[in-house]
């Protein structure tokens, strides 16, 4: 996105509270000339700006920001400086009464308070002034930031009706009830924030988690050094009970530890020498030496942290959609109030004060505050309650196909089997001894990744043989390996590839028949017209597989397992699981099946991400399954941080349970705008009940989001 001329800055921004705001913020930095771009993450409280800082300076940036009444601090600026592009860790947000906003209740309600002191006290109205007073001081700074606003090109704000809806009450006599207004107000916007930071709160709680401290290794003992200074390579000591300060391999020591931090797995892993271990993640027992391998930022927690904010910038089509009605609507409400206000007098004769009066309430009735924040706050929560769980999705958009999901597709190894194949079987072709079927495939295998390669590969290690040095190794996608081995080409495949190339030779067939319909997987080896044996592995169903399956037919979702392994080791599998599967297939196979599922309606895709990369981002919805897969996390559109299948149904449930809570809020924040539009024009409600009706709105529609921060979605309803 950025040349050679644009840099991308970033801010803190401070006292945003609904969509509102951030829209008032974006429209205003996006004026300014030599600005490319500019975002607002609402919960992350986030401002970033594609600039050439030749043409603006990001000193008037913050000072157009500040103008609108919002704080404003640089957080960093990415491309500049690097090295200090880590976050602060940003604590609570400070006490209402700190902040601006409350400063403003404090004084509103106190002149109000005052106002009728004096009002008890002098019956000749010395009261009335006084309400006048109460009221002209309260407004001032909301008309002020409705001023700037109005010069930054955004006539039609929520300070803008405040202002007129105040100012219109005093010229027509209602005082007191045009202080009660501006101090409900205020009281209002202090709730709103209040709301608003409690859903901030579970996202900025995971960056708590990293410890602020690390105690470095140096010659002649340790030293405690700040945990963001910490490179890759250093070697750090972790007490037991310490919190691990970044991500690293164990060099020294072995102990439980307690990832449920990171990816919600709650059960302690015995991790050893050689193990990885993430930041933020618990030592439960014994002291270890680390070495650390990520740069701080790079932690995995902190790319989750991330992930979990950026993720309101993909916004639902739900969410996109209320954005566009509330700007339809703001300027349609100021319409129908000029018409309520105008037309009863002058068409019907009416009484000018009283429809004056109906038409200014009708103007506070048109602050969209609880709509606009309806969508993104239960957003905020469905993610950070997902992320506890090592449940992530990227975004409303994500969330809302996921619940749209029919079908659910699992890919077979390392997703519904454990993916650590084991080697069961060795069957050297007739003058082959068992030594050479091992070394030559082992050497075959020892270049690739795949988990059959890697059962291979251990089996030689354990038994001591040595794995033959190899060259041009190249894996056969979807059906096996090649490299030359001892000088000749020499192939680990699938039988039936194996067959066509004249590497097995017919007696062995049956034996591949029986092992397959154990559930082993039988690979072939073979050099260029000679077969050397056979060798089955079995790679074991994770043990919640079948709950797994069981739980997605209850939600009245379909199951399929897509597999390149062949049909007999597949359906002896698929058997144990019970649910659909096709095997045999090639990734493009795979591919064009996704493709077909995808015009039947919602697919989501699980897979570990490995070699399915394009299946998952074929899929509706693409689900990477393990916290080992660092490149899926990035291509997916969602990841299980934990190895438990019967989180693909939680991930739904999280998805239906989130998209349930918006249309709550929709129906509640709209319902609740068209009963007082109603009692509004028909007189029956006034003022002041117009403002707290949209401030209790904002605050019920928050606190409703909020209960999903307590939904479980790992329980079955
Ligand atoms: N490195 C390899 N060594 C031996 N056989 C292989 C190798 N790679 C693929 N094969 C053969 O090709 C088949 C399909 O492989 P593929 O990688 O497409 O599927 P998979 O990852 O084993 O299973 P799934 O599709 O369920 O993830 C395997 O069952 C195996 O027979
Ligand atoms: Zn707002």
């Amino acid at each position: 996105m950025t040349d050679d001329t644009t840099h991308r800055r970033e801010w803190t921004v401070t006292g945003m509270d609904c969509a509102g705001c951030t829209a008032k913020v974006v429209r205003a930095v996006e004026r300014m000339p030599g600005v490319r771009a500019a975002r607002v993450a609402l919960m992350a409280e986030r401002l970033s700006v594609d600039l050439d800082p030749g043409t603006t300076r990001s000193d008037q940036i913050e000072a157009v920001v500040r103008a609108l009444g919002y704080g404003i601090a640089p957080t960093v600026a990415v491309d500049d400086v690097p090295e200090q592009a880590v976050r602060p860790a940003t604590g609570a947000d400070p006490s209402w009464y700190r902040t601006a906003k409350g400063r403003l209740v404090v004084l509103t309600g106190l002149l109000l308070a005052l106002a009728w002191v004096v009002a008890l006290l002098t019956p000749a109205g010395g009261g009335y002034a006084a309400f006048v007073a109460a009221c002209l001081i309260g407004v001032a700074p909301v008309a002020w930031r409705a001023v700037a606003a109005l010069r930054m090109g955004q006539p039609f704000t929520i300070e803008s009706l405040m202002t007129i809806a105040a100012g219109g009450a005093l010229l027509i006599g209602a005082a007191e009830e045009a202080a009660l207004v501006v101090f409900l107000f205020a009281v209002g916007e202090v709730l709103e924030g209040v709301a608003a930071g409690r859903a901030r709160q579970g996202i900025r709680a995971l960056a708590d988690l990293v410890p602020k401290t690390a105690m470095l290794e140096q010659s002649g003992g340790t030293r405690t050094v700040p945990a963001d200074s910490l490179t890759i390579g250093q070697v750090v000591l972790i007490r037991p009970g310490d919190r691990i300060p970044a991500d690293g391999d164990i060099v020294e020591g072995t102990s439980g530890i307690d990832e449920s931090p990171v990816t919600g797995e709650s059960v302690p892993q015995t991790r050893s020498v050689g193990d990885a271990v993430f930041a933020g993640a618990i030592n439960t027992q014994a002291a270890l030496r680390m070495r650390v391998t990520r740069e701080p930022r790079d932690n995995t927690i902190a790319r989750i942290i991330l992930l979990v904010e950026d993720a309101e910038d993909a916004r639902a089509p739900t969410e996109r959609f209320i954005d566009r009605f509330s700007r339809i609507y703001m300027p349609a409400i100021i319409a129908l109030s000029a018409l309520v206000i105008l037309v009863p007098p002058l068409a019907f004769g009416q009484d000018w004060t009283t429809w004056v009066y109906r038409g200014l309430a009708l103007l506070l009735i048109g602050c969209p505050c609880a709509l606009v924040i309806s969508v993104p706050a239960s957003i905020a929560s469905a993610l950070s309650a997902g992320a506890r769980r090592g449940l992530l999705m990227k975004g409303g958009a994500v969330i809302e196909a996921a619940a749209r999901v029919t079908h659910v597709v699992f890919d077979k190894t390392g997703t519904l089997t454990r993916g650590r194949p084991v080697v069961t079987d060795l069957i050297p072709a007739p003058g082959v001894a068992e030594i050479d079927l091992l070394s030559i495939a082992a050497g075959v295998e020892a270049g690739s990744g795949h988990p059959l390669a890697q059962a291979i590969v251990a089996r030689a290690q354990a038994a001591g043989v040595l794995v033959l040095a190899s060259r041009d190794a190249r894996a056969l996608p979807g059906r096996g390996a090649v490299a030359t081995v001892g000088g000749a080409p020499a192939w680990v495949t699938s039988p039936s590839h194996a067959a066509e190339a004249g590497g097995v030779d017919p007696a062995a067939l049956s034996r591949v028949t029986a092992l397959e319909e154990q559930g082993r997987t039988v690979v072939a080896v073979f050099r260029t017209g000679q077969p050397l044996g056979l060798i089955a592995m079995r790679d074991e169903p994770r043990p919640d597989a079948a709950a797994a399956i069981r739980q997605l037919s209850a939600m009245g979702l379909g199951a399929t397992m897509l597999t390149g392994d062949n049909a007999r080791t597949a359906a002896a599998i698929a058997g144990e699981i019970r649910l659909d599967h096709r095997a045999g297939m090639l990734p493009e196979d795979k591919l064009t099946a996704i493709r077909a599922m995808n015009r039947q309606g919602g697919v989501m895709m699980v897979g570990d991400g490995i070699n399915d990369a394009p299946a998952l981002k074929e899929a509706r919805v693409g689900i990477a399954m393990g916290s080992g897969s660092d490149v899926a996390l990035e291509t997916a559109d969602g990841a299980l941080l934990r190895d438990h299948v019967t989180d693909a149904p939680a991930i739904i449930r999280l998805a239906r349970a989130t998209m349930g809570n918006i249309r709550q809020n929709v129906a509640l924040a709209l319902g609740l705008k068209a009963v007082f539009l109603v009692t509004t024009v028909m007189g029956v409600t006034g003022l002041w009940i117009a403002i707290l009706a949209d401030t209790g709105a904002t605050v019920l529609v928050t606190l409703n989001a909020l209960r999903l921060l307590a939904f479980d979605p790992t329980r079955e309803a």
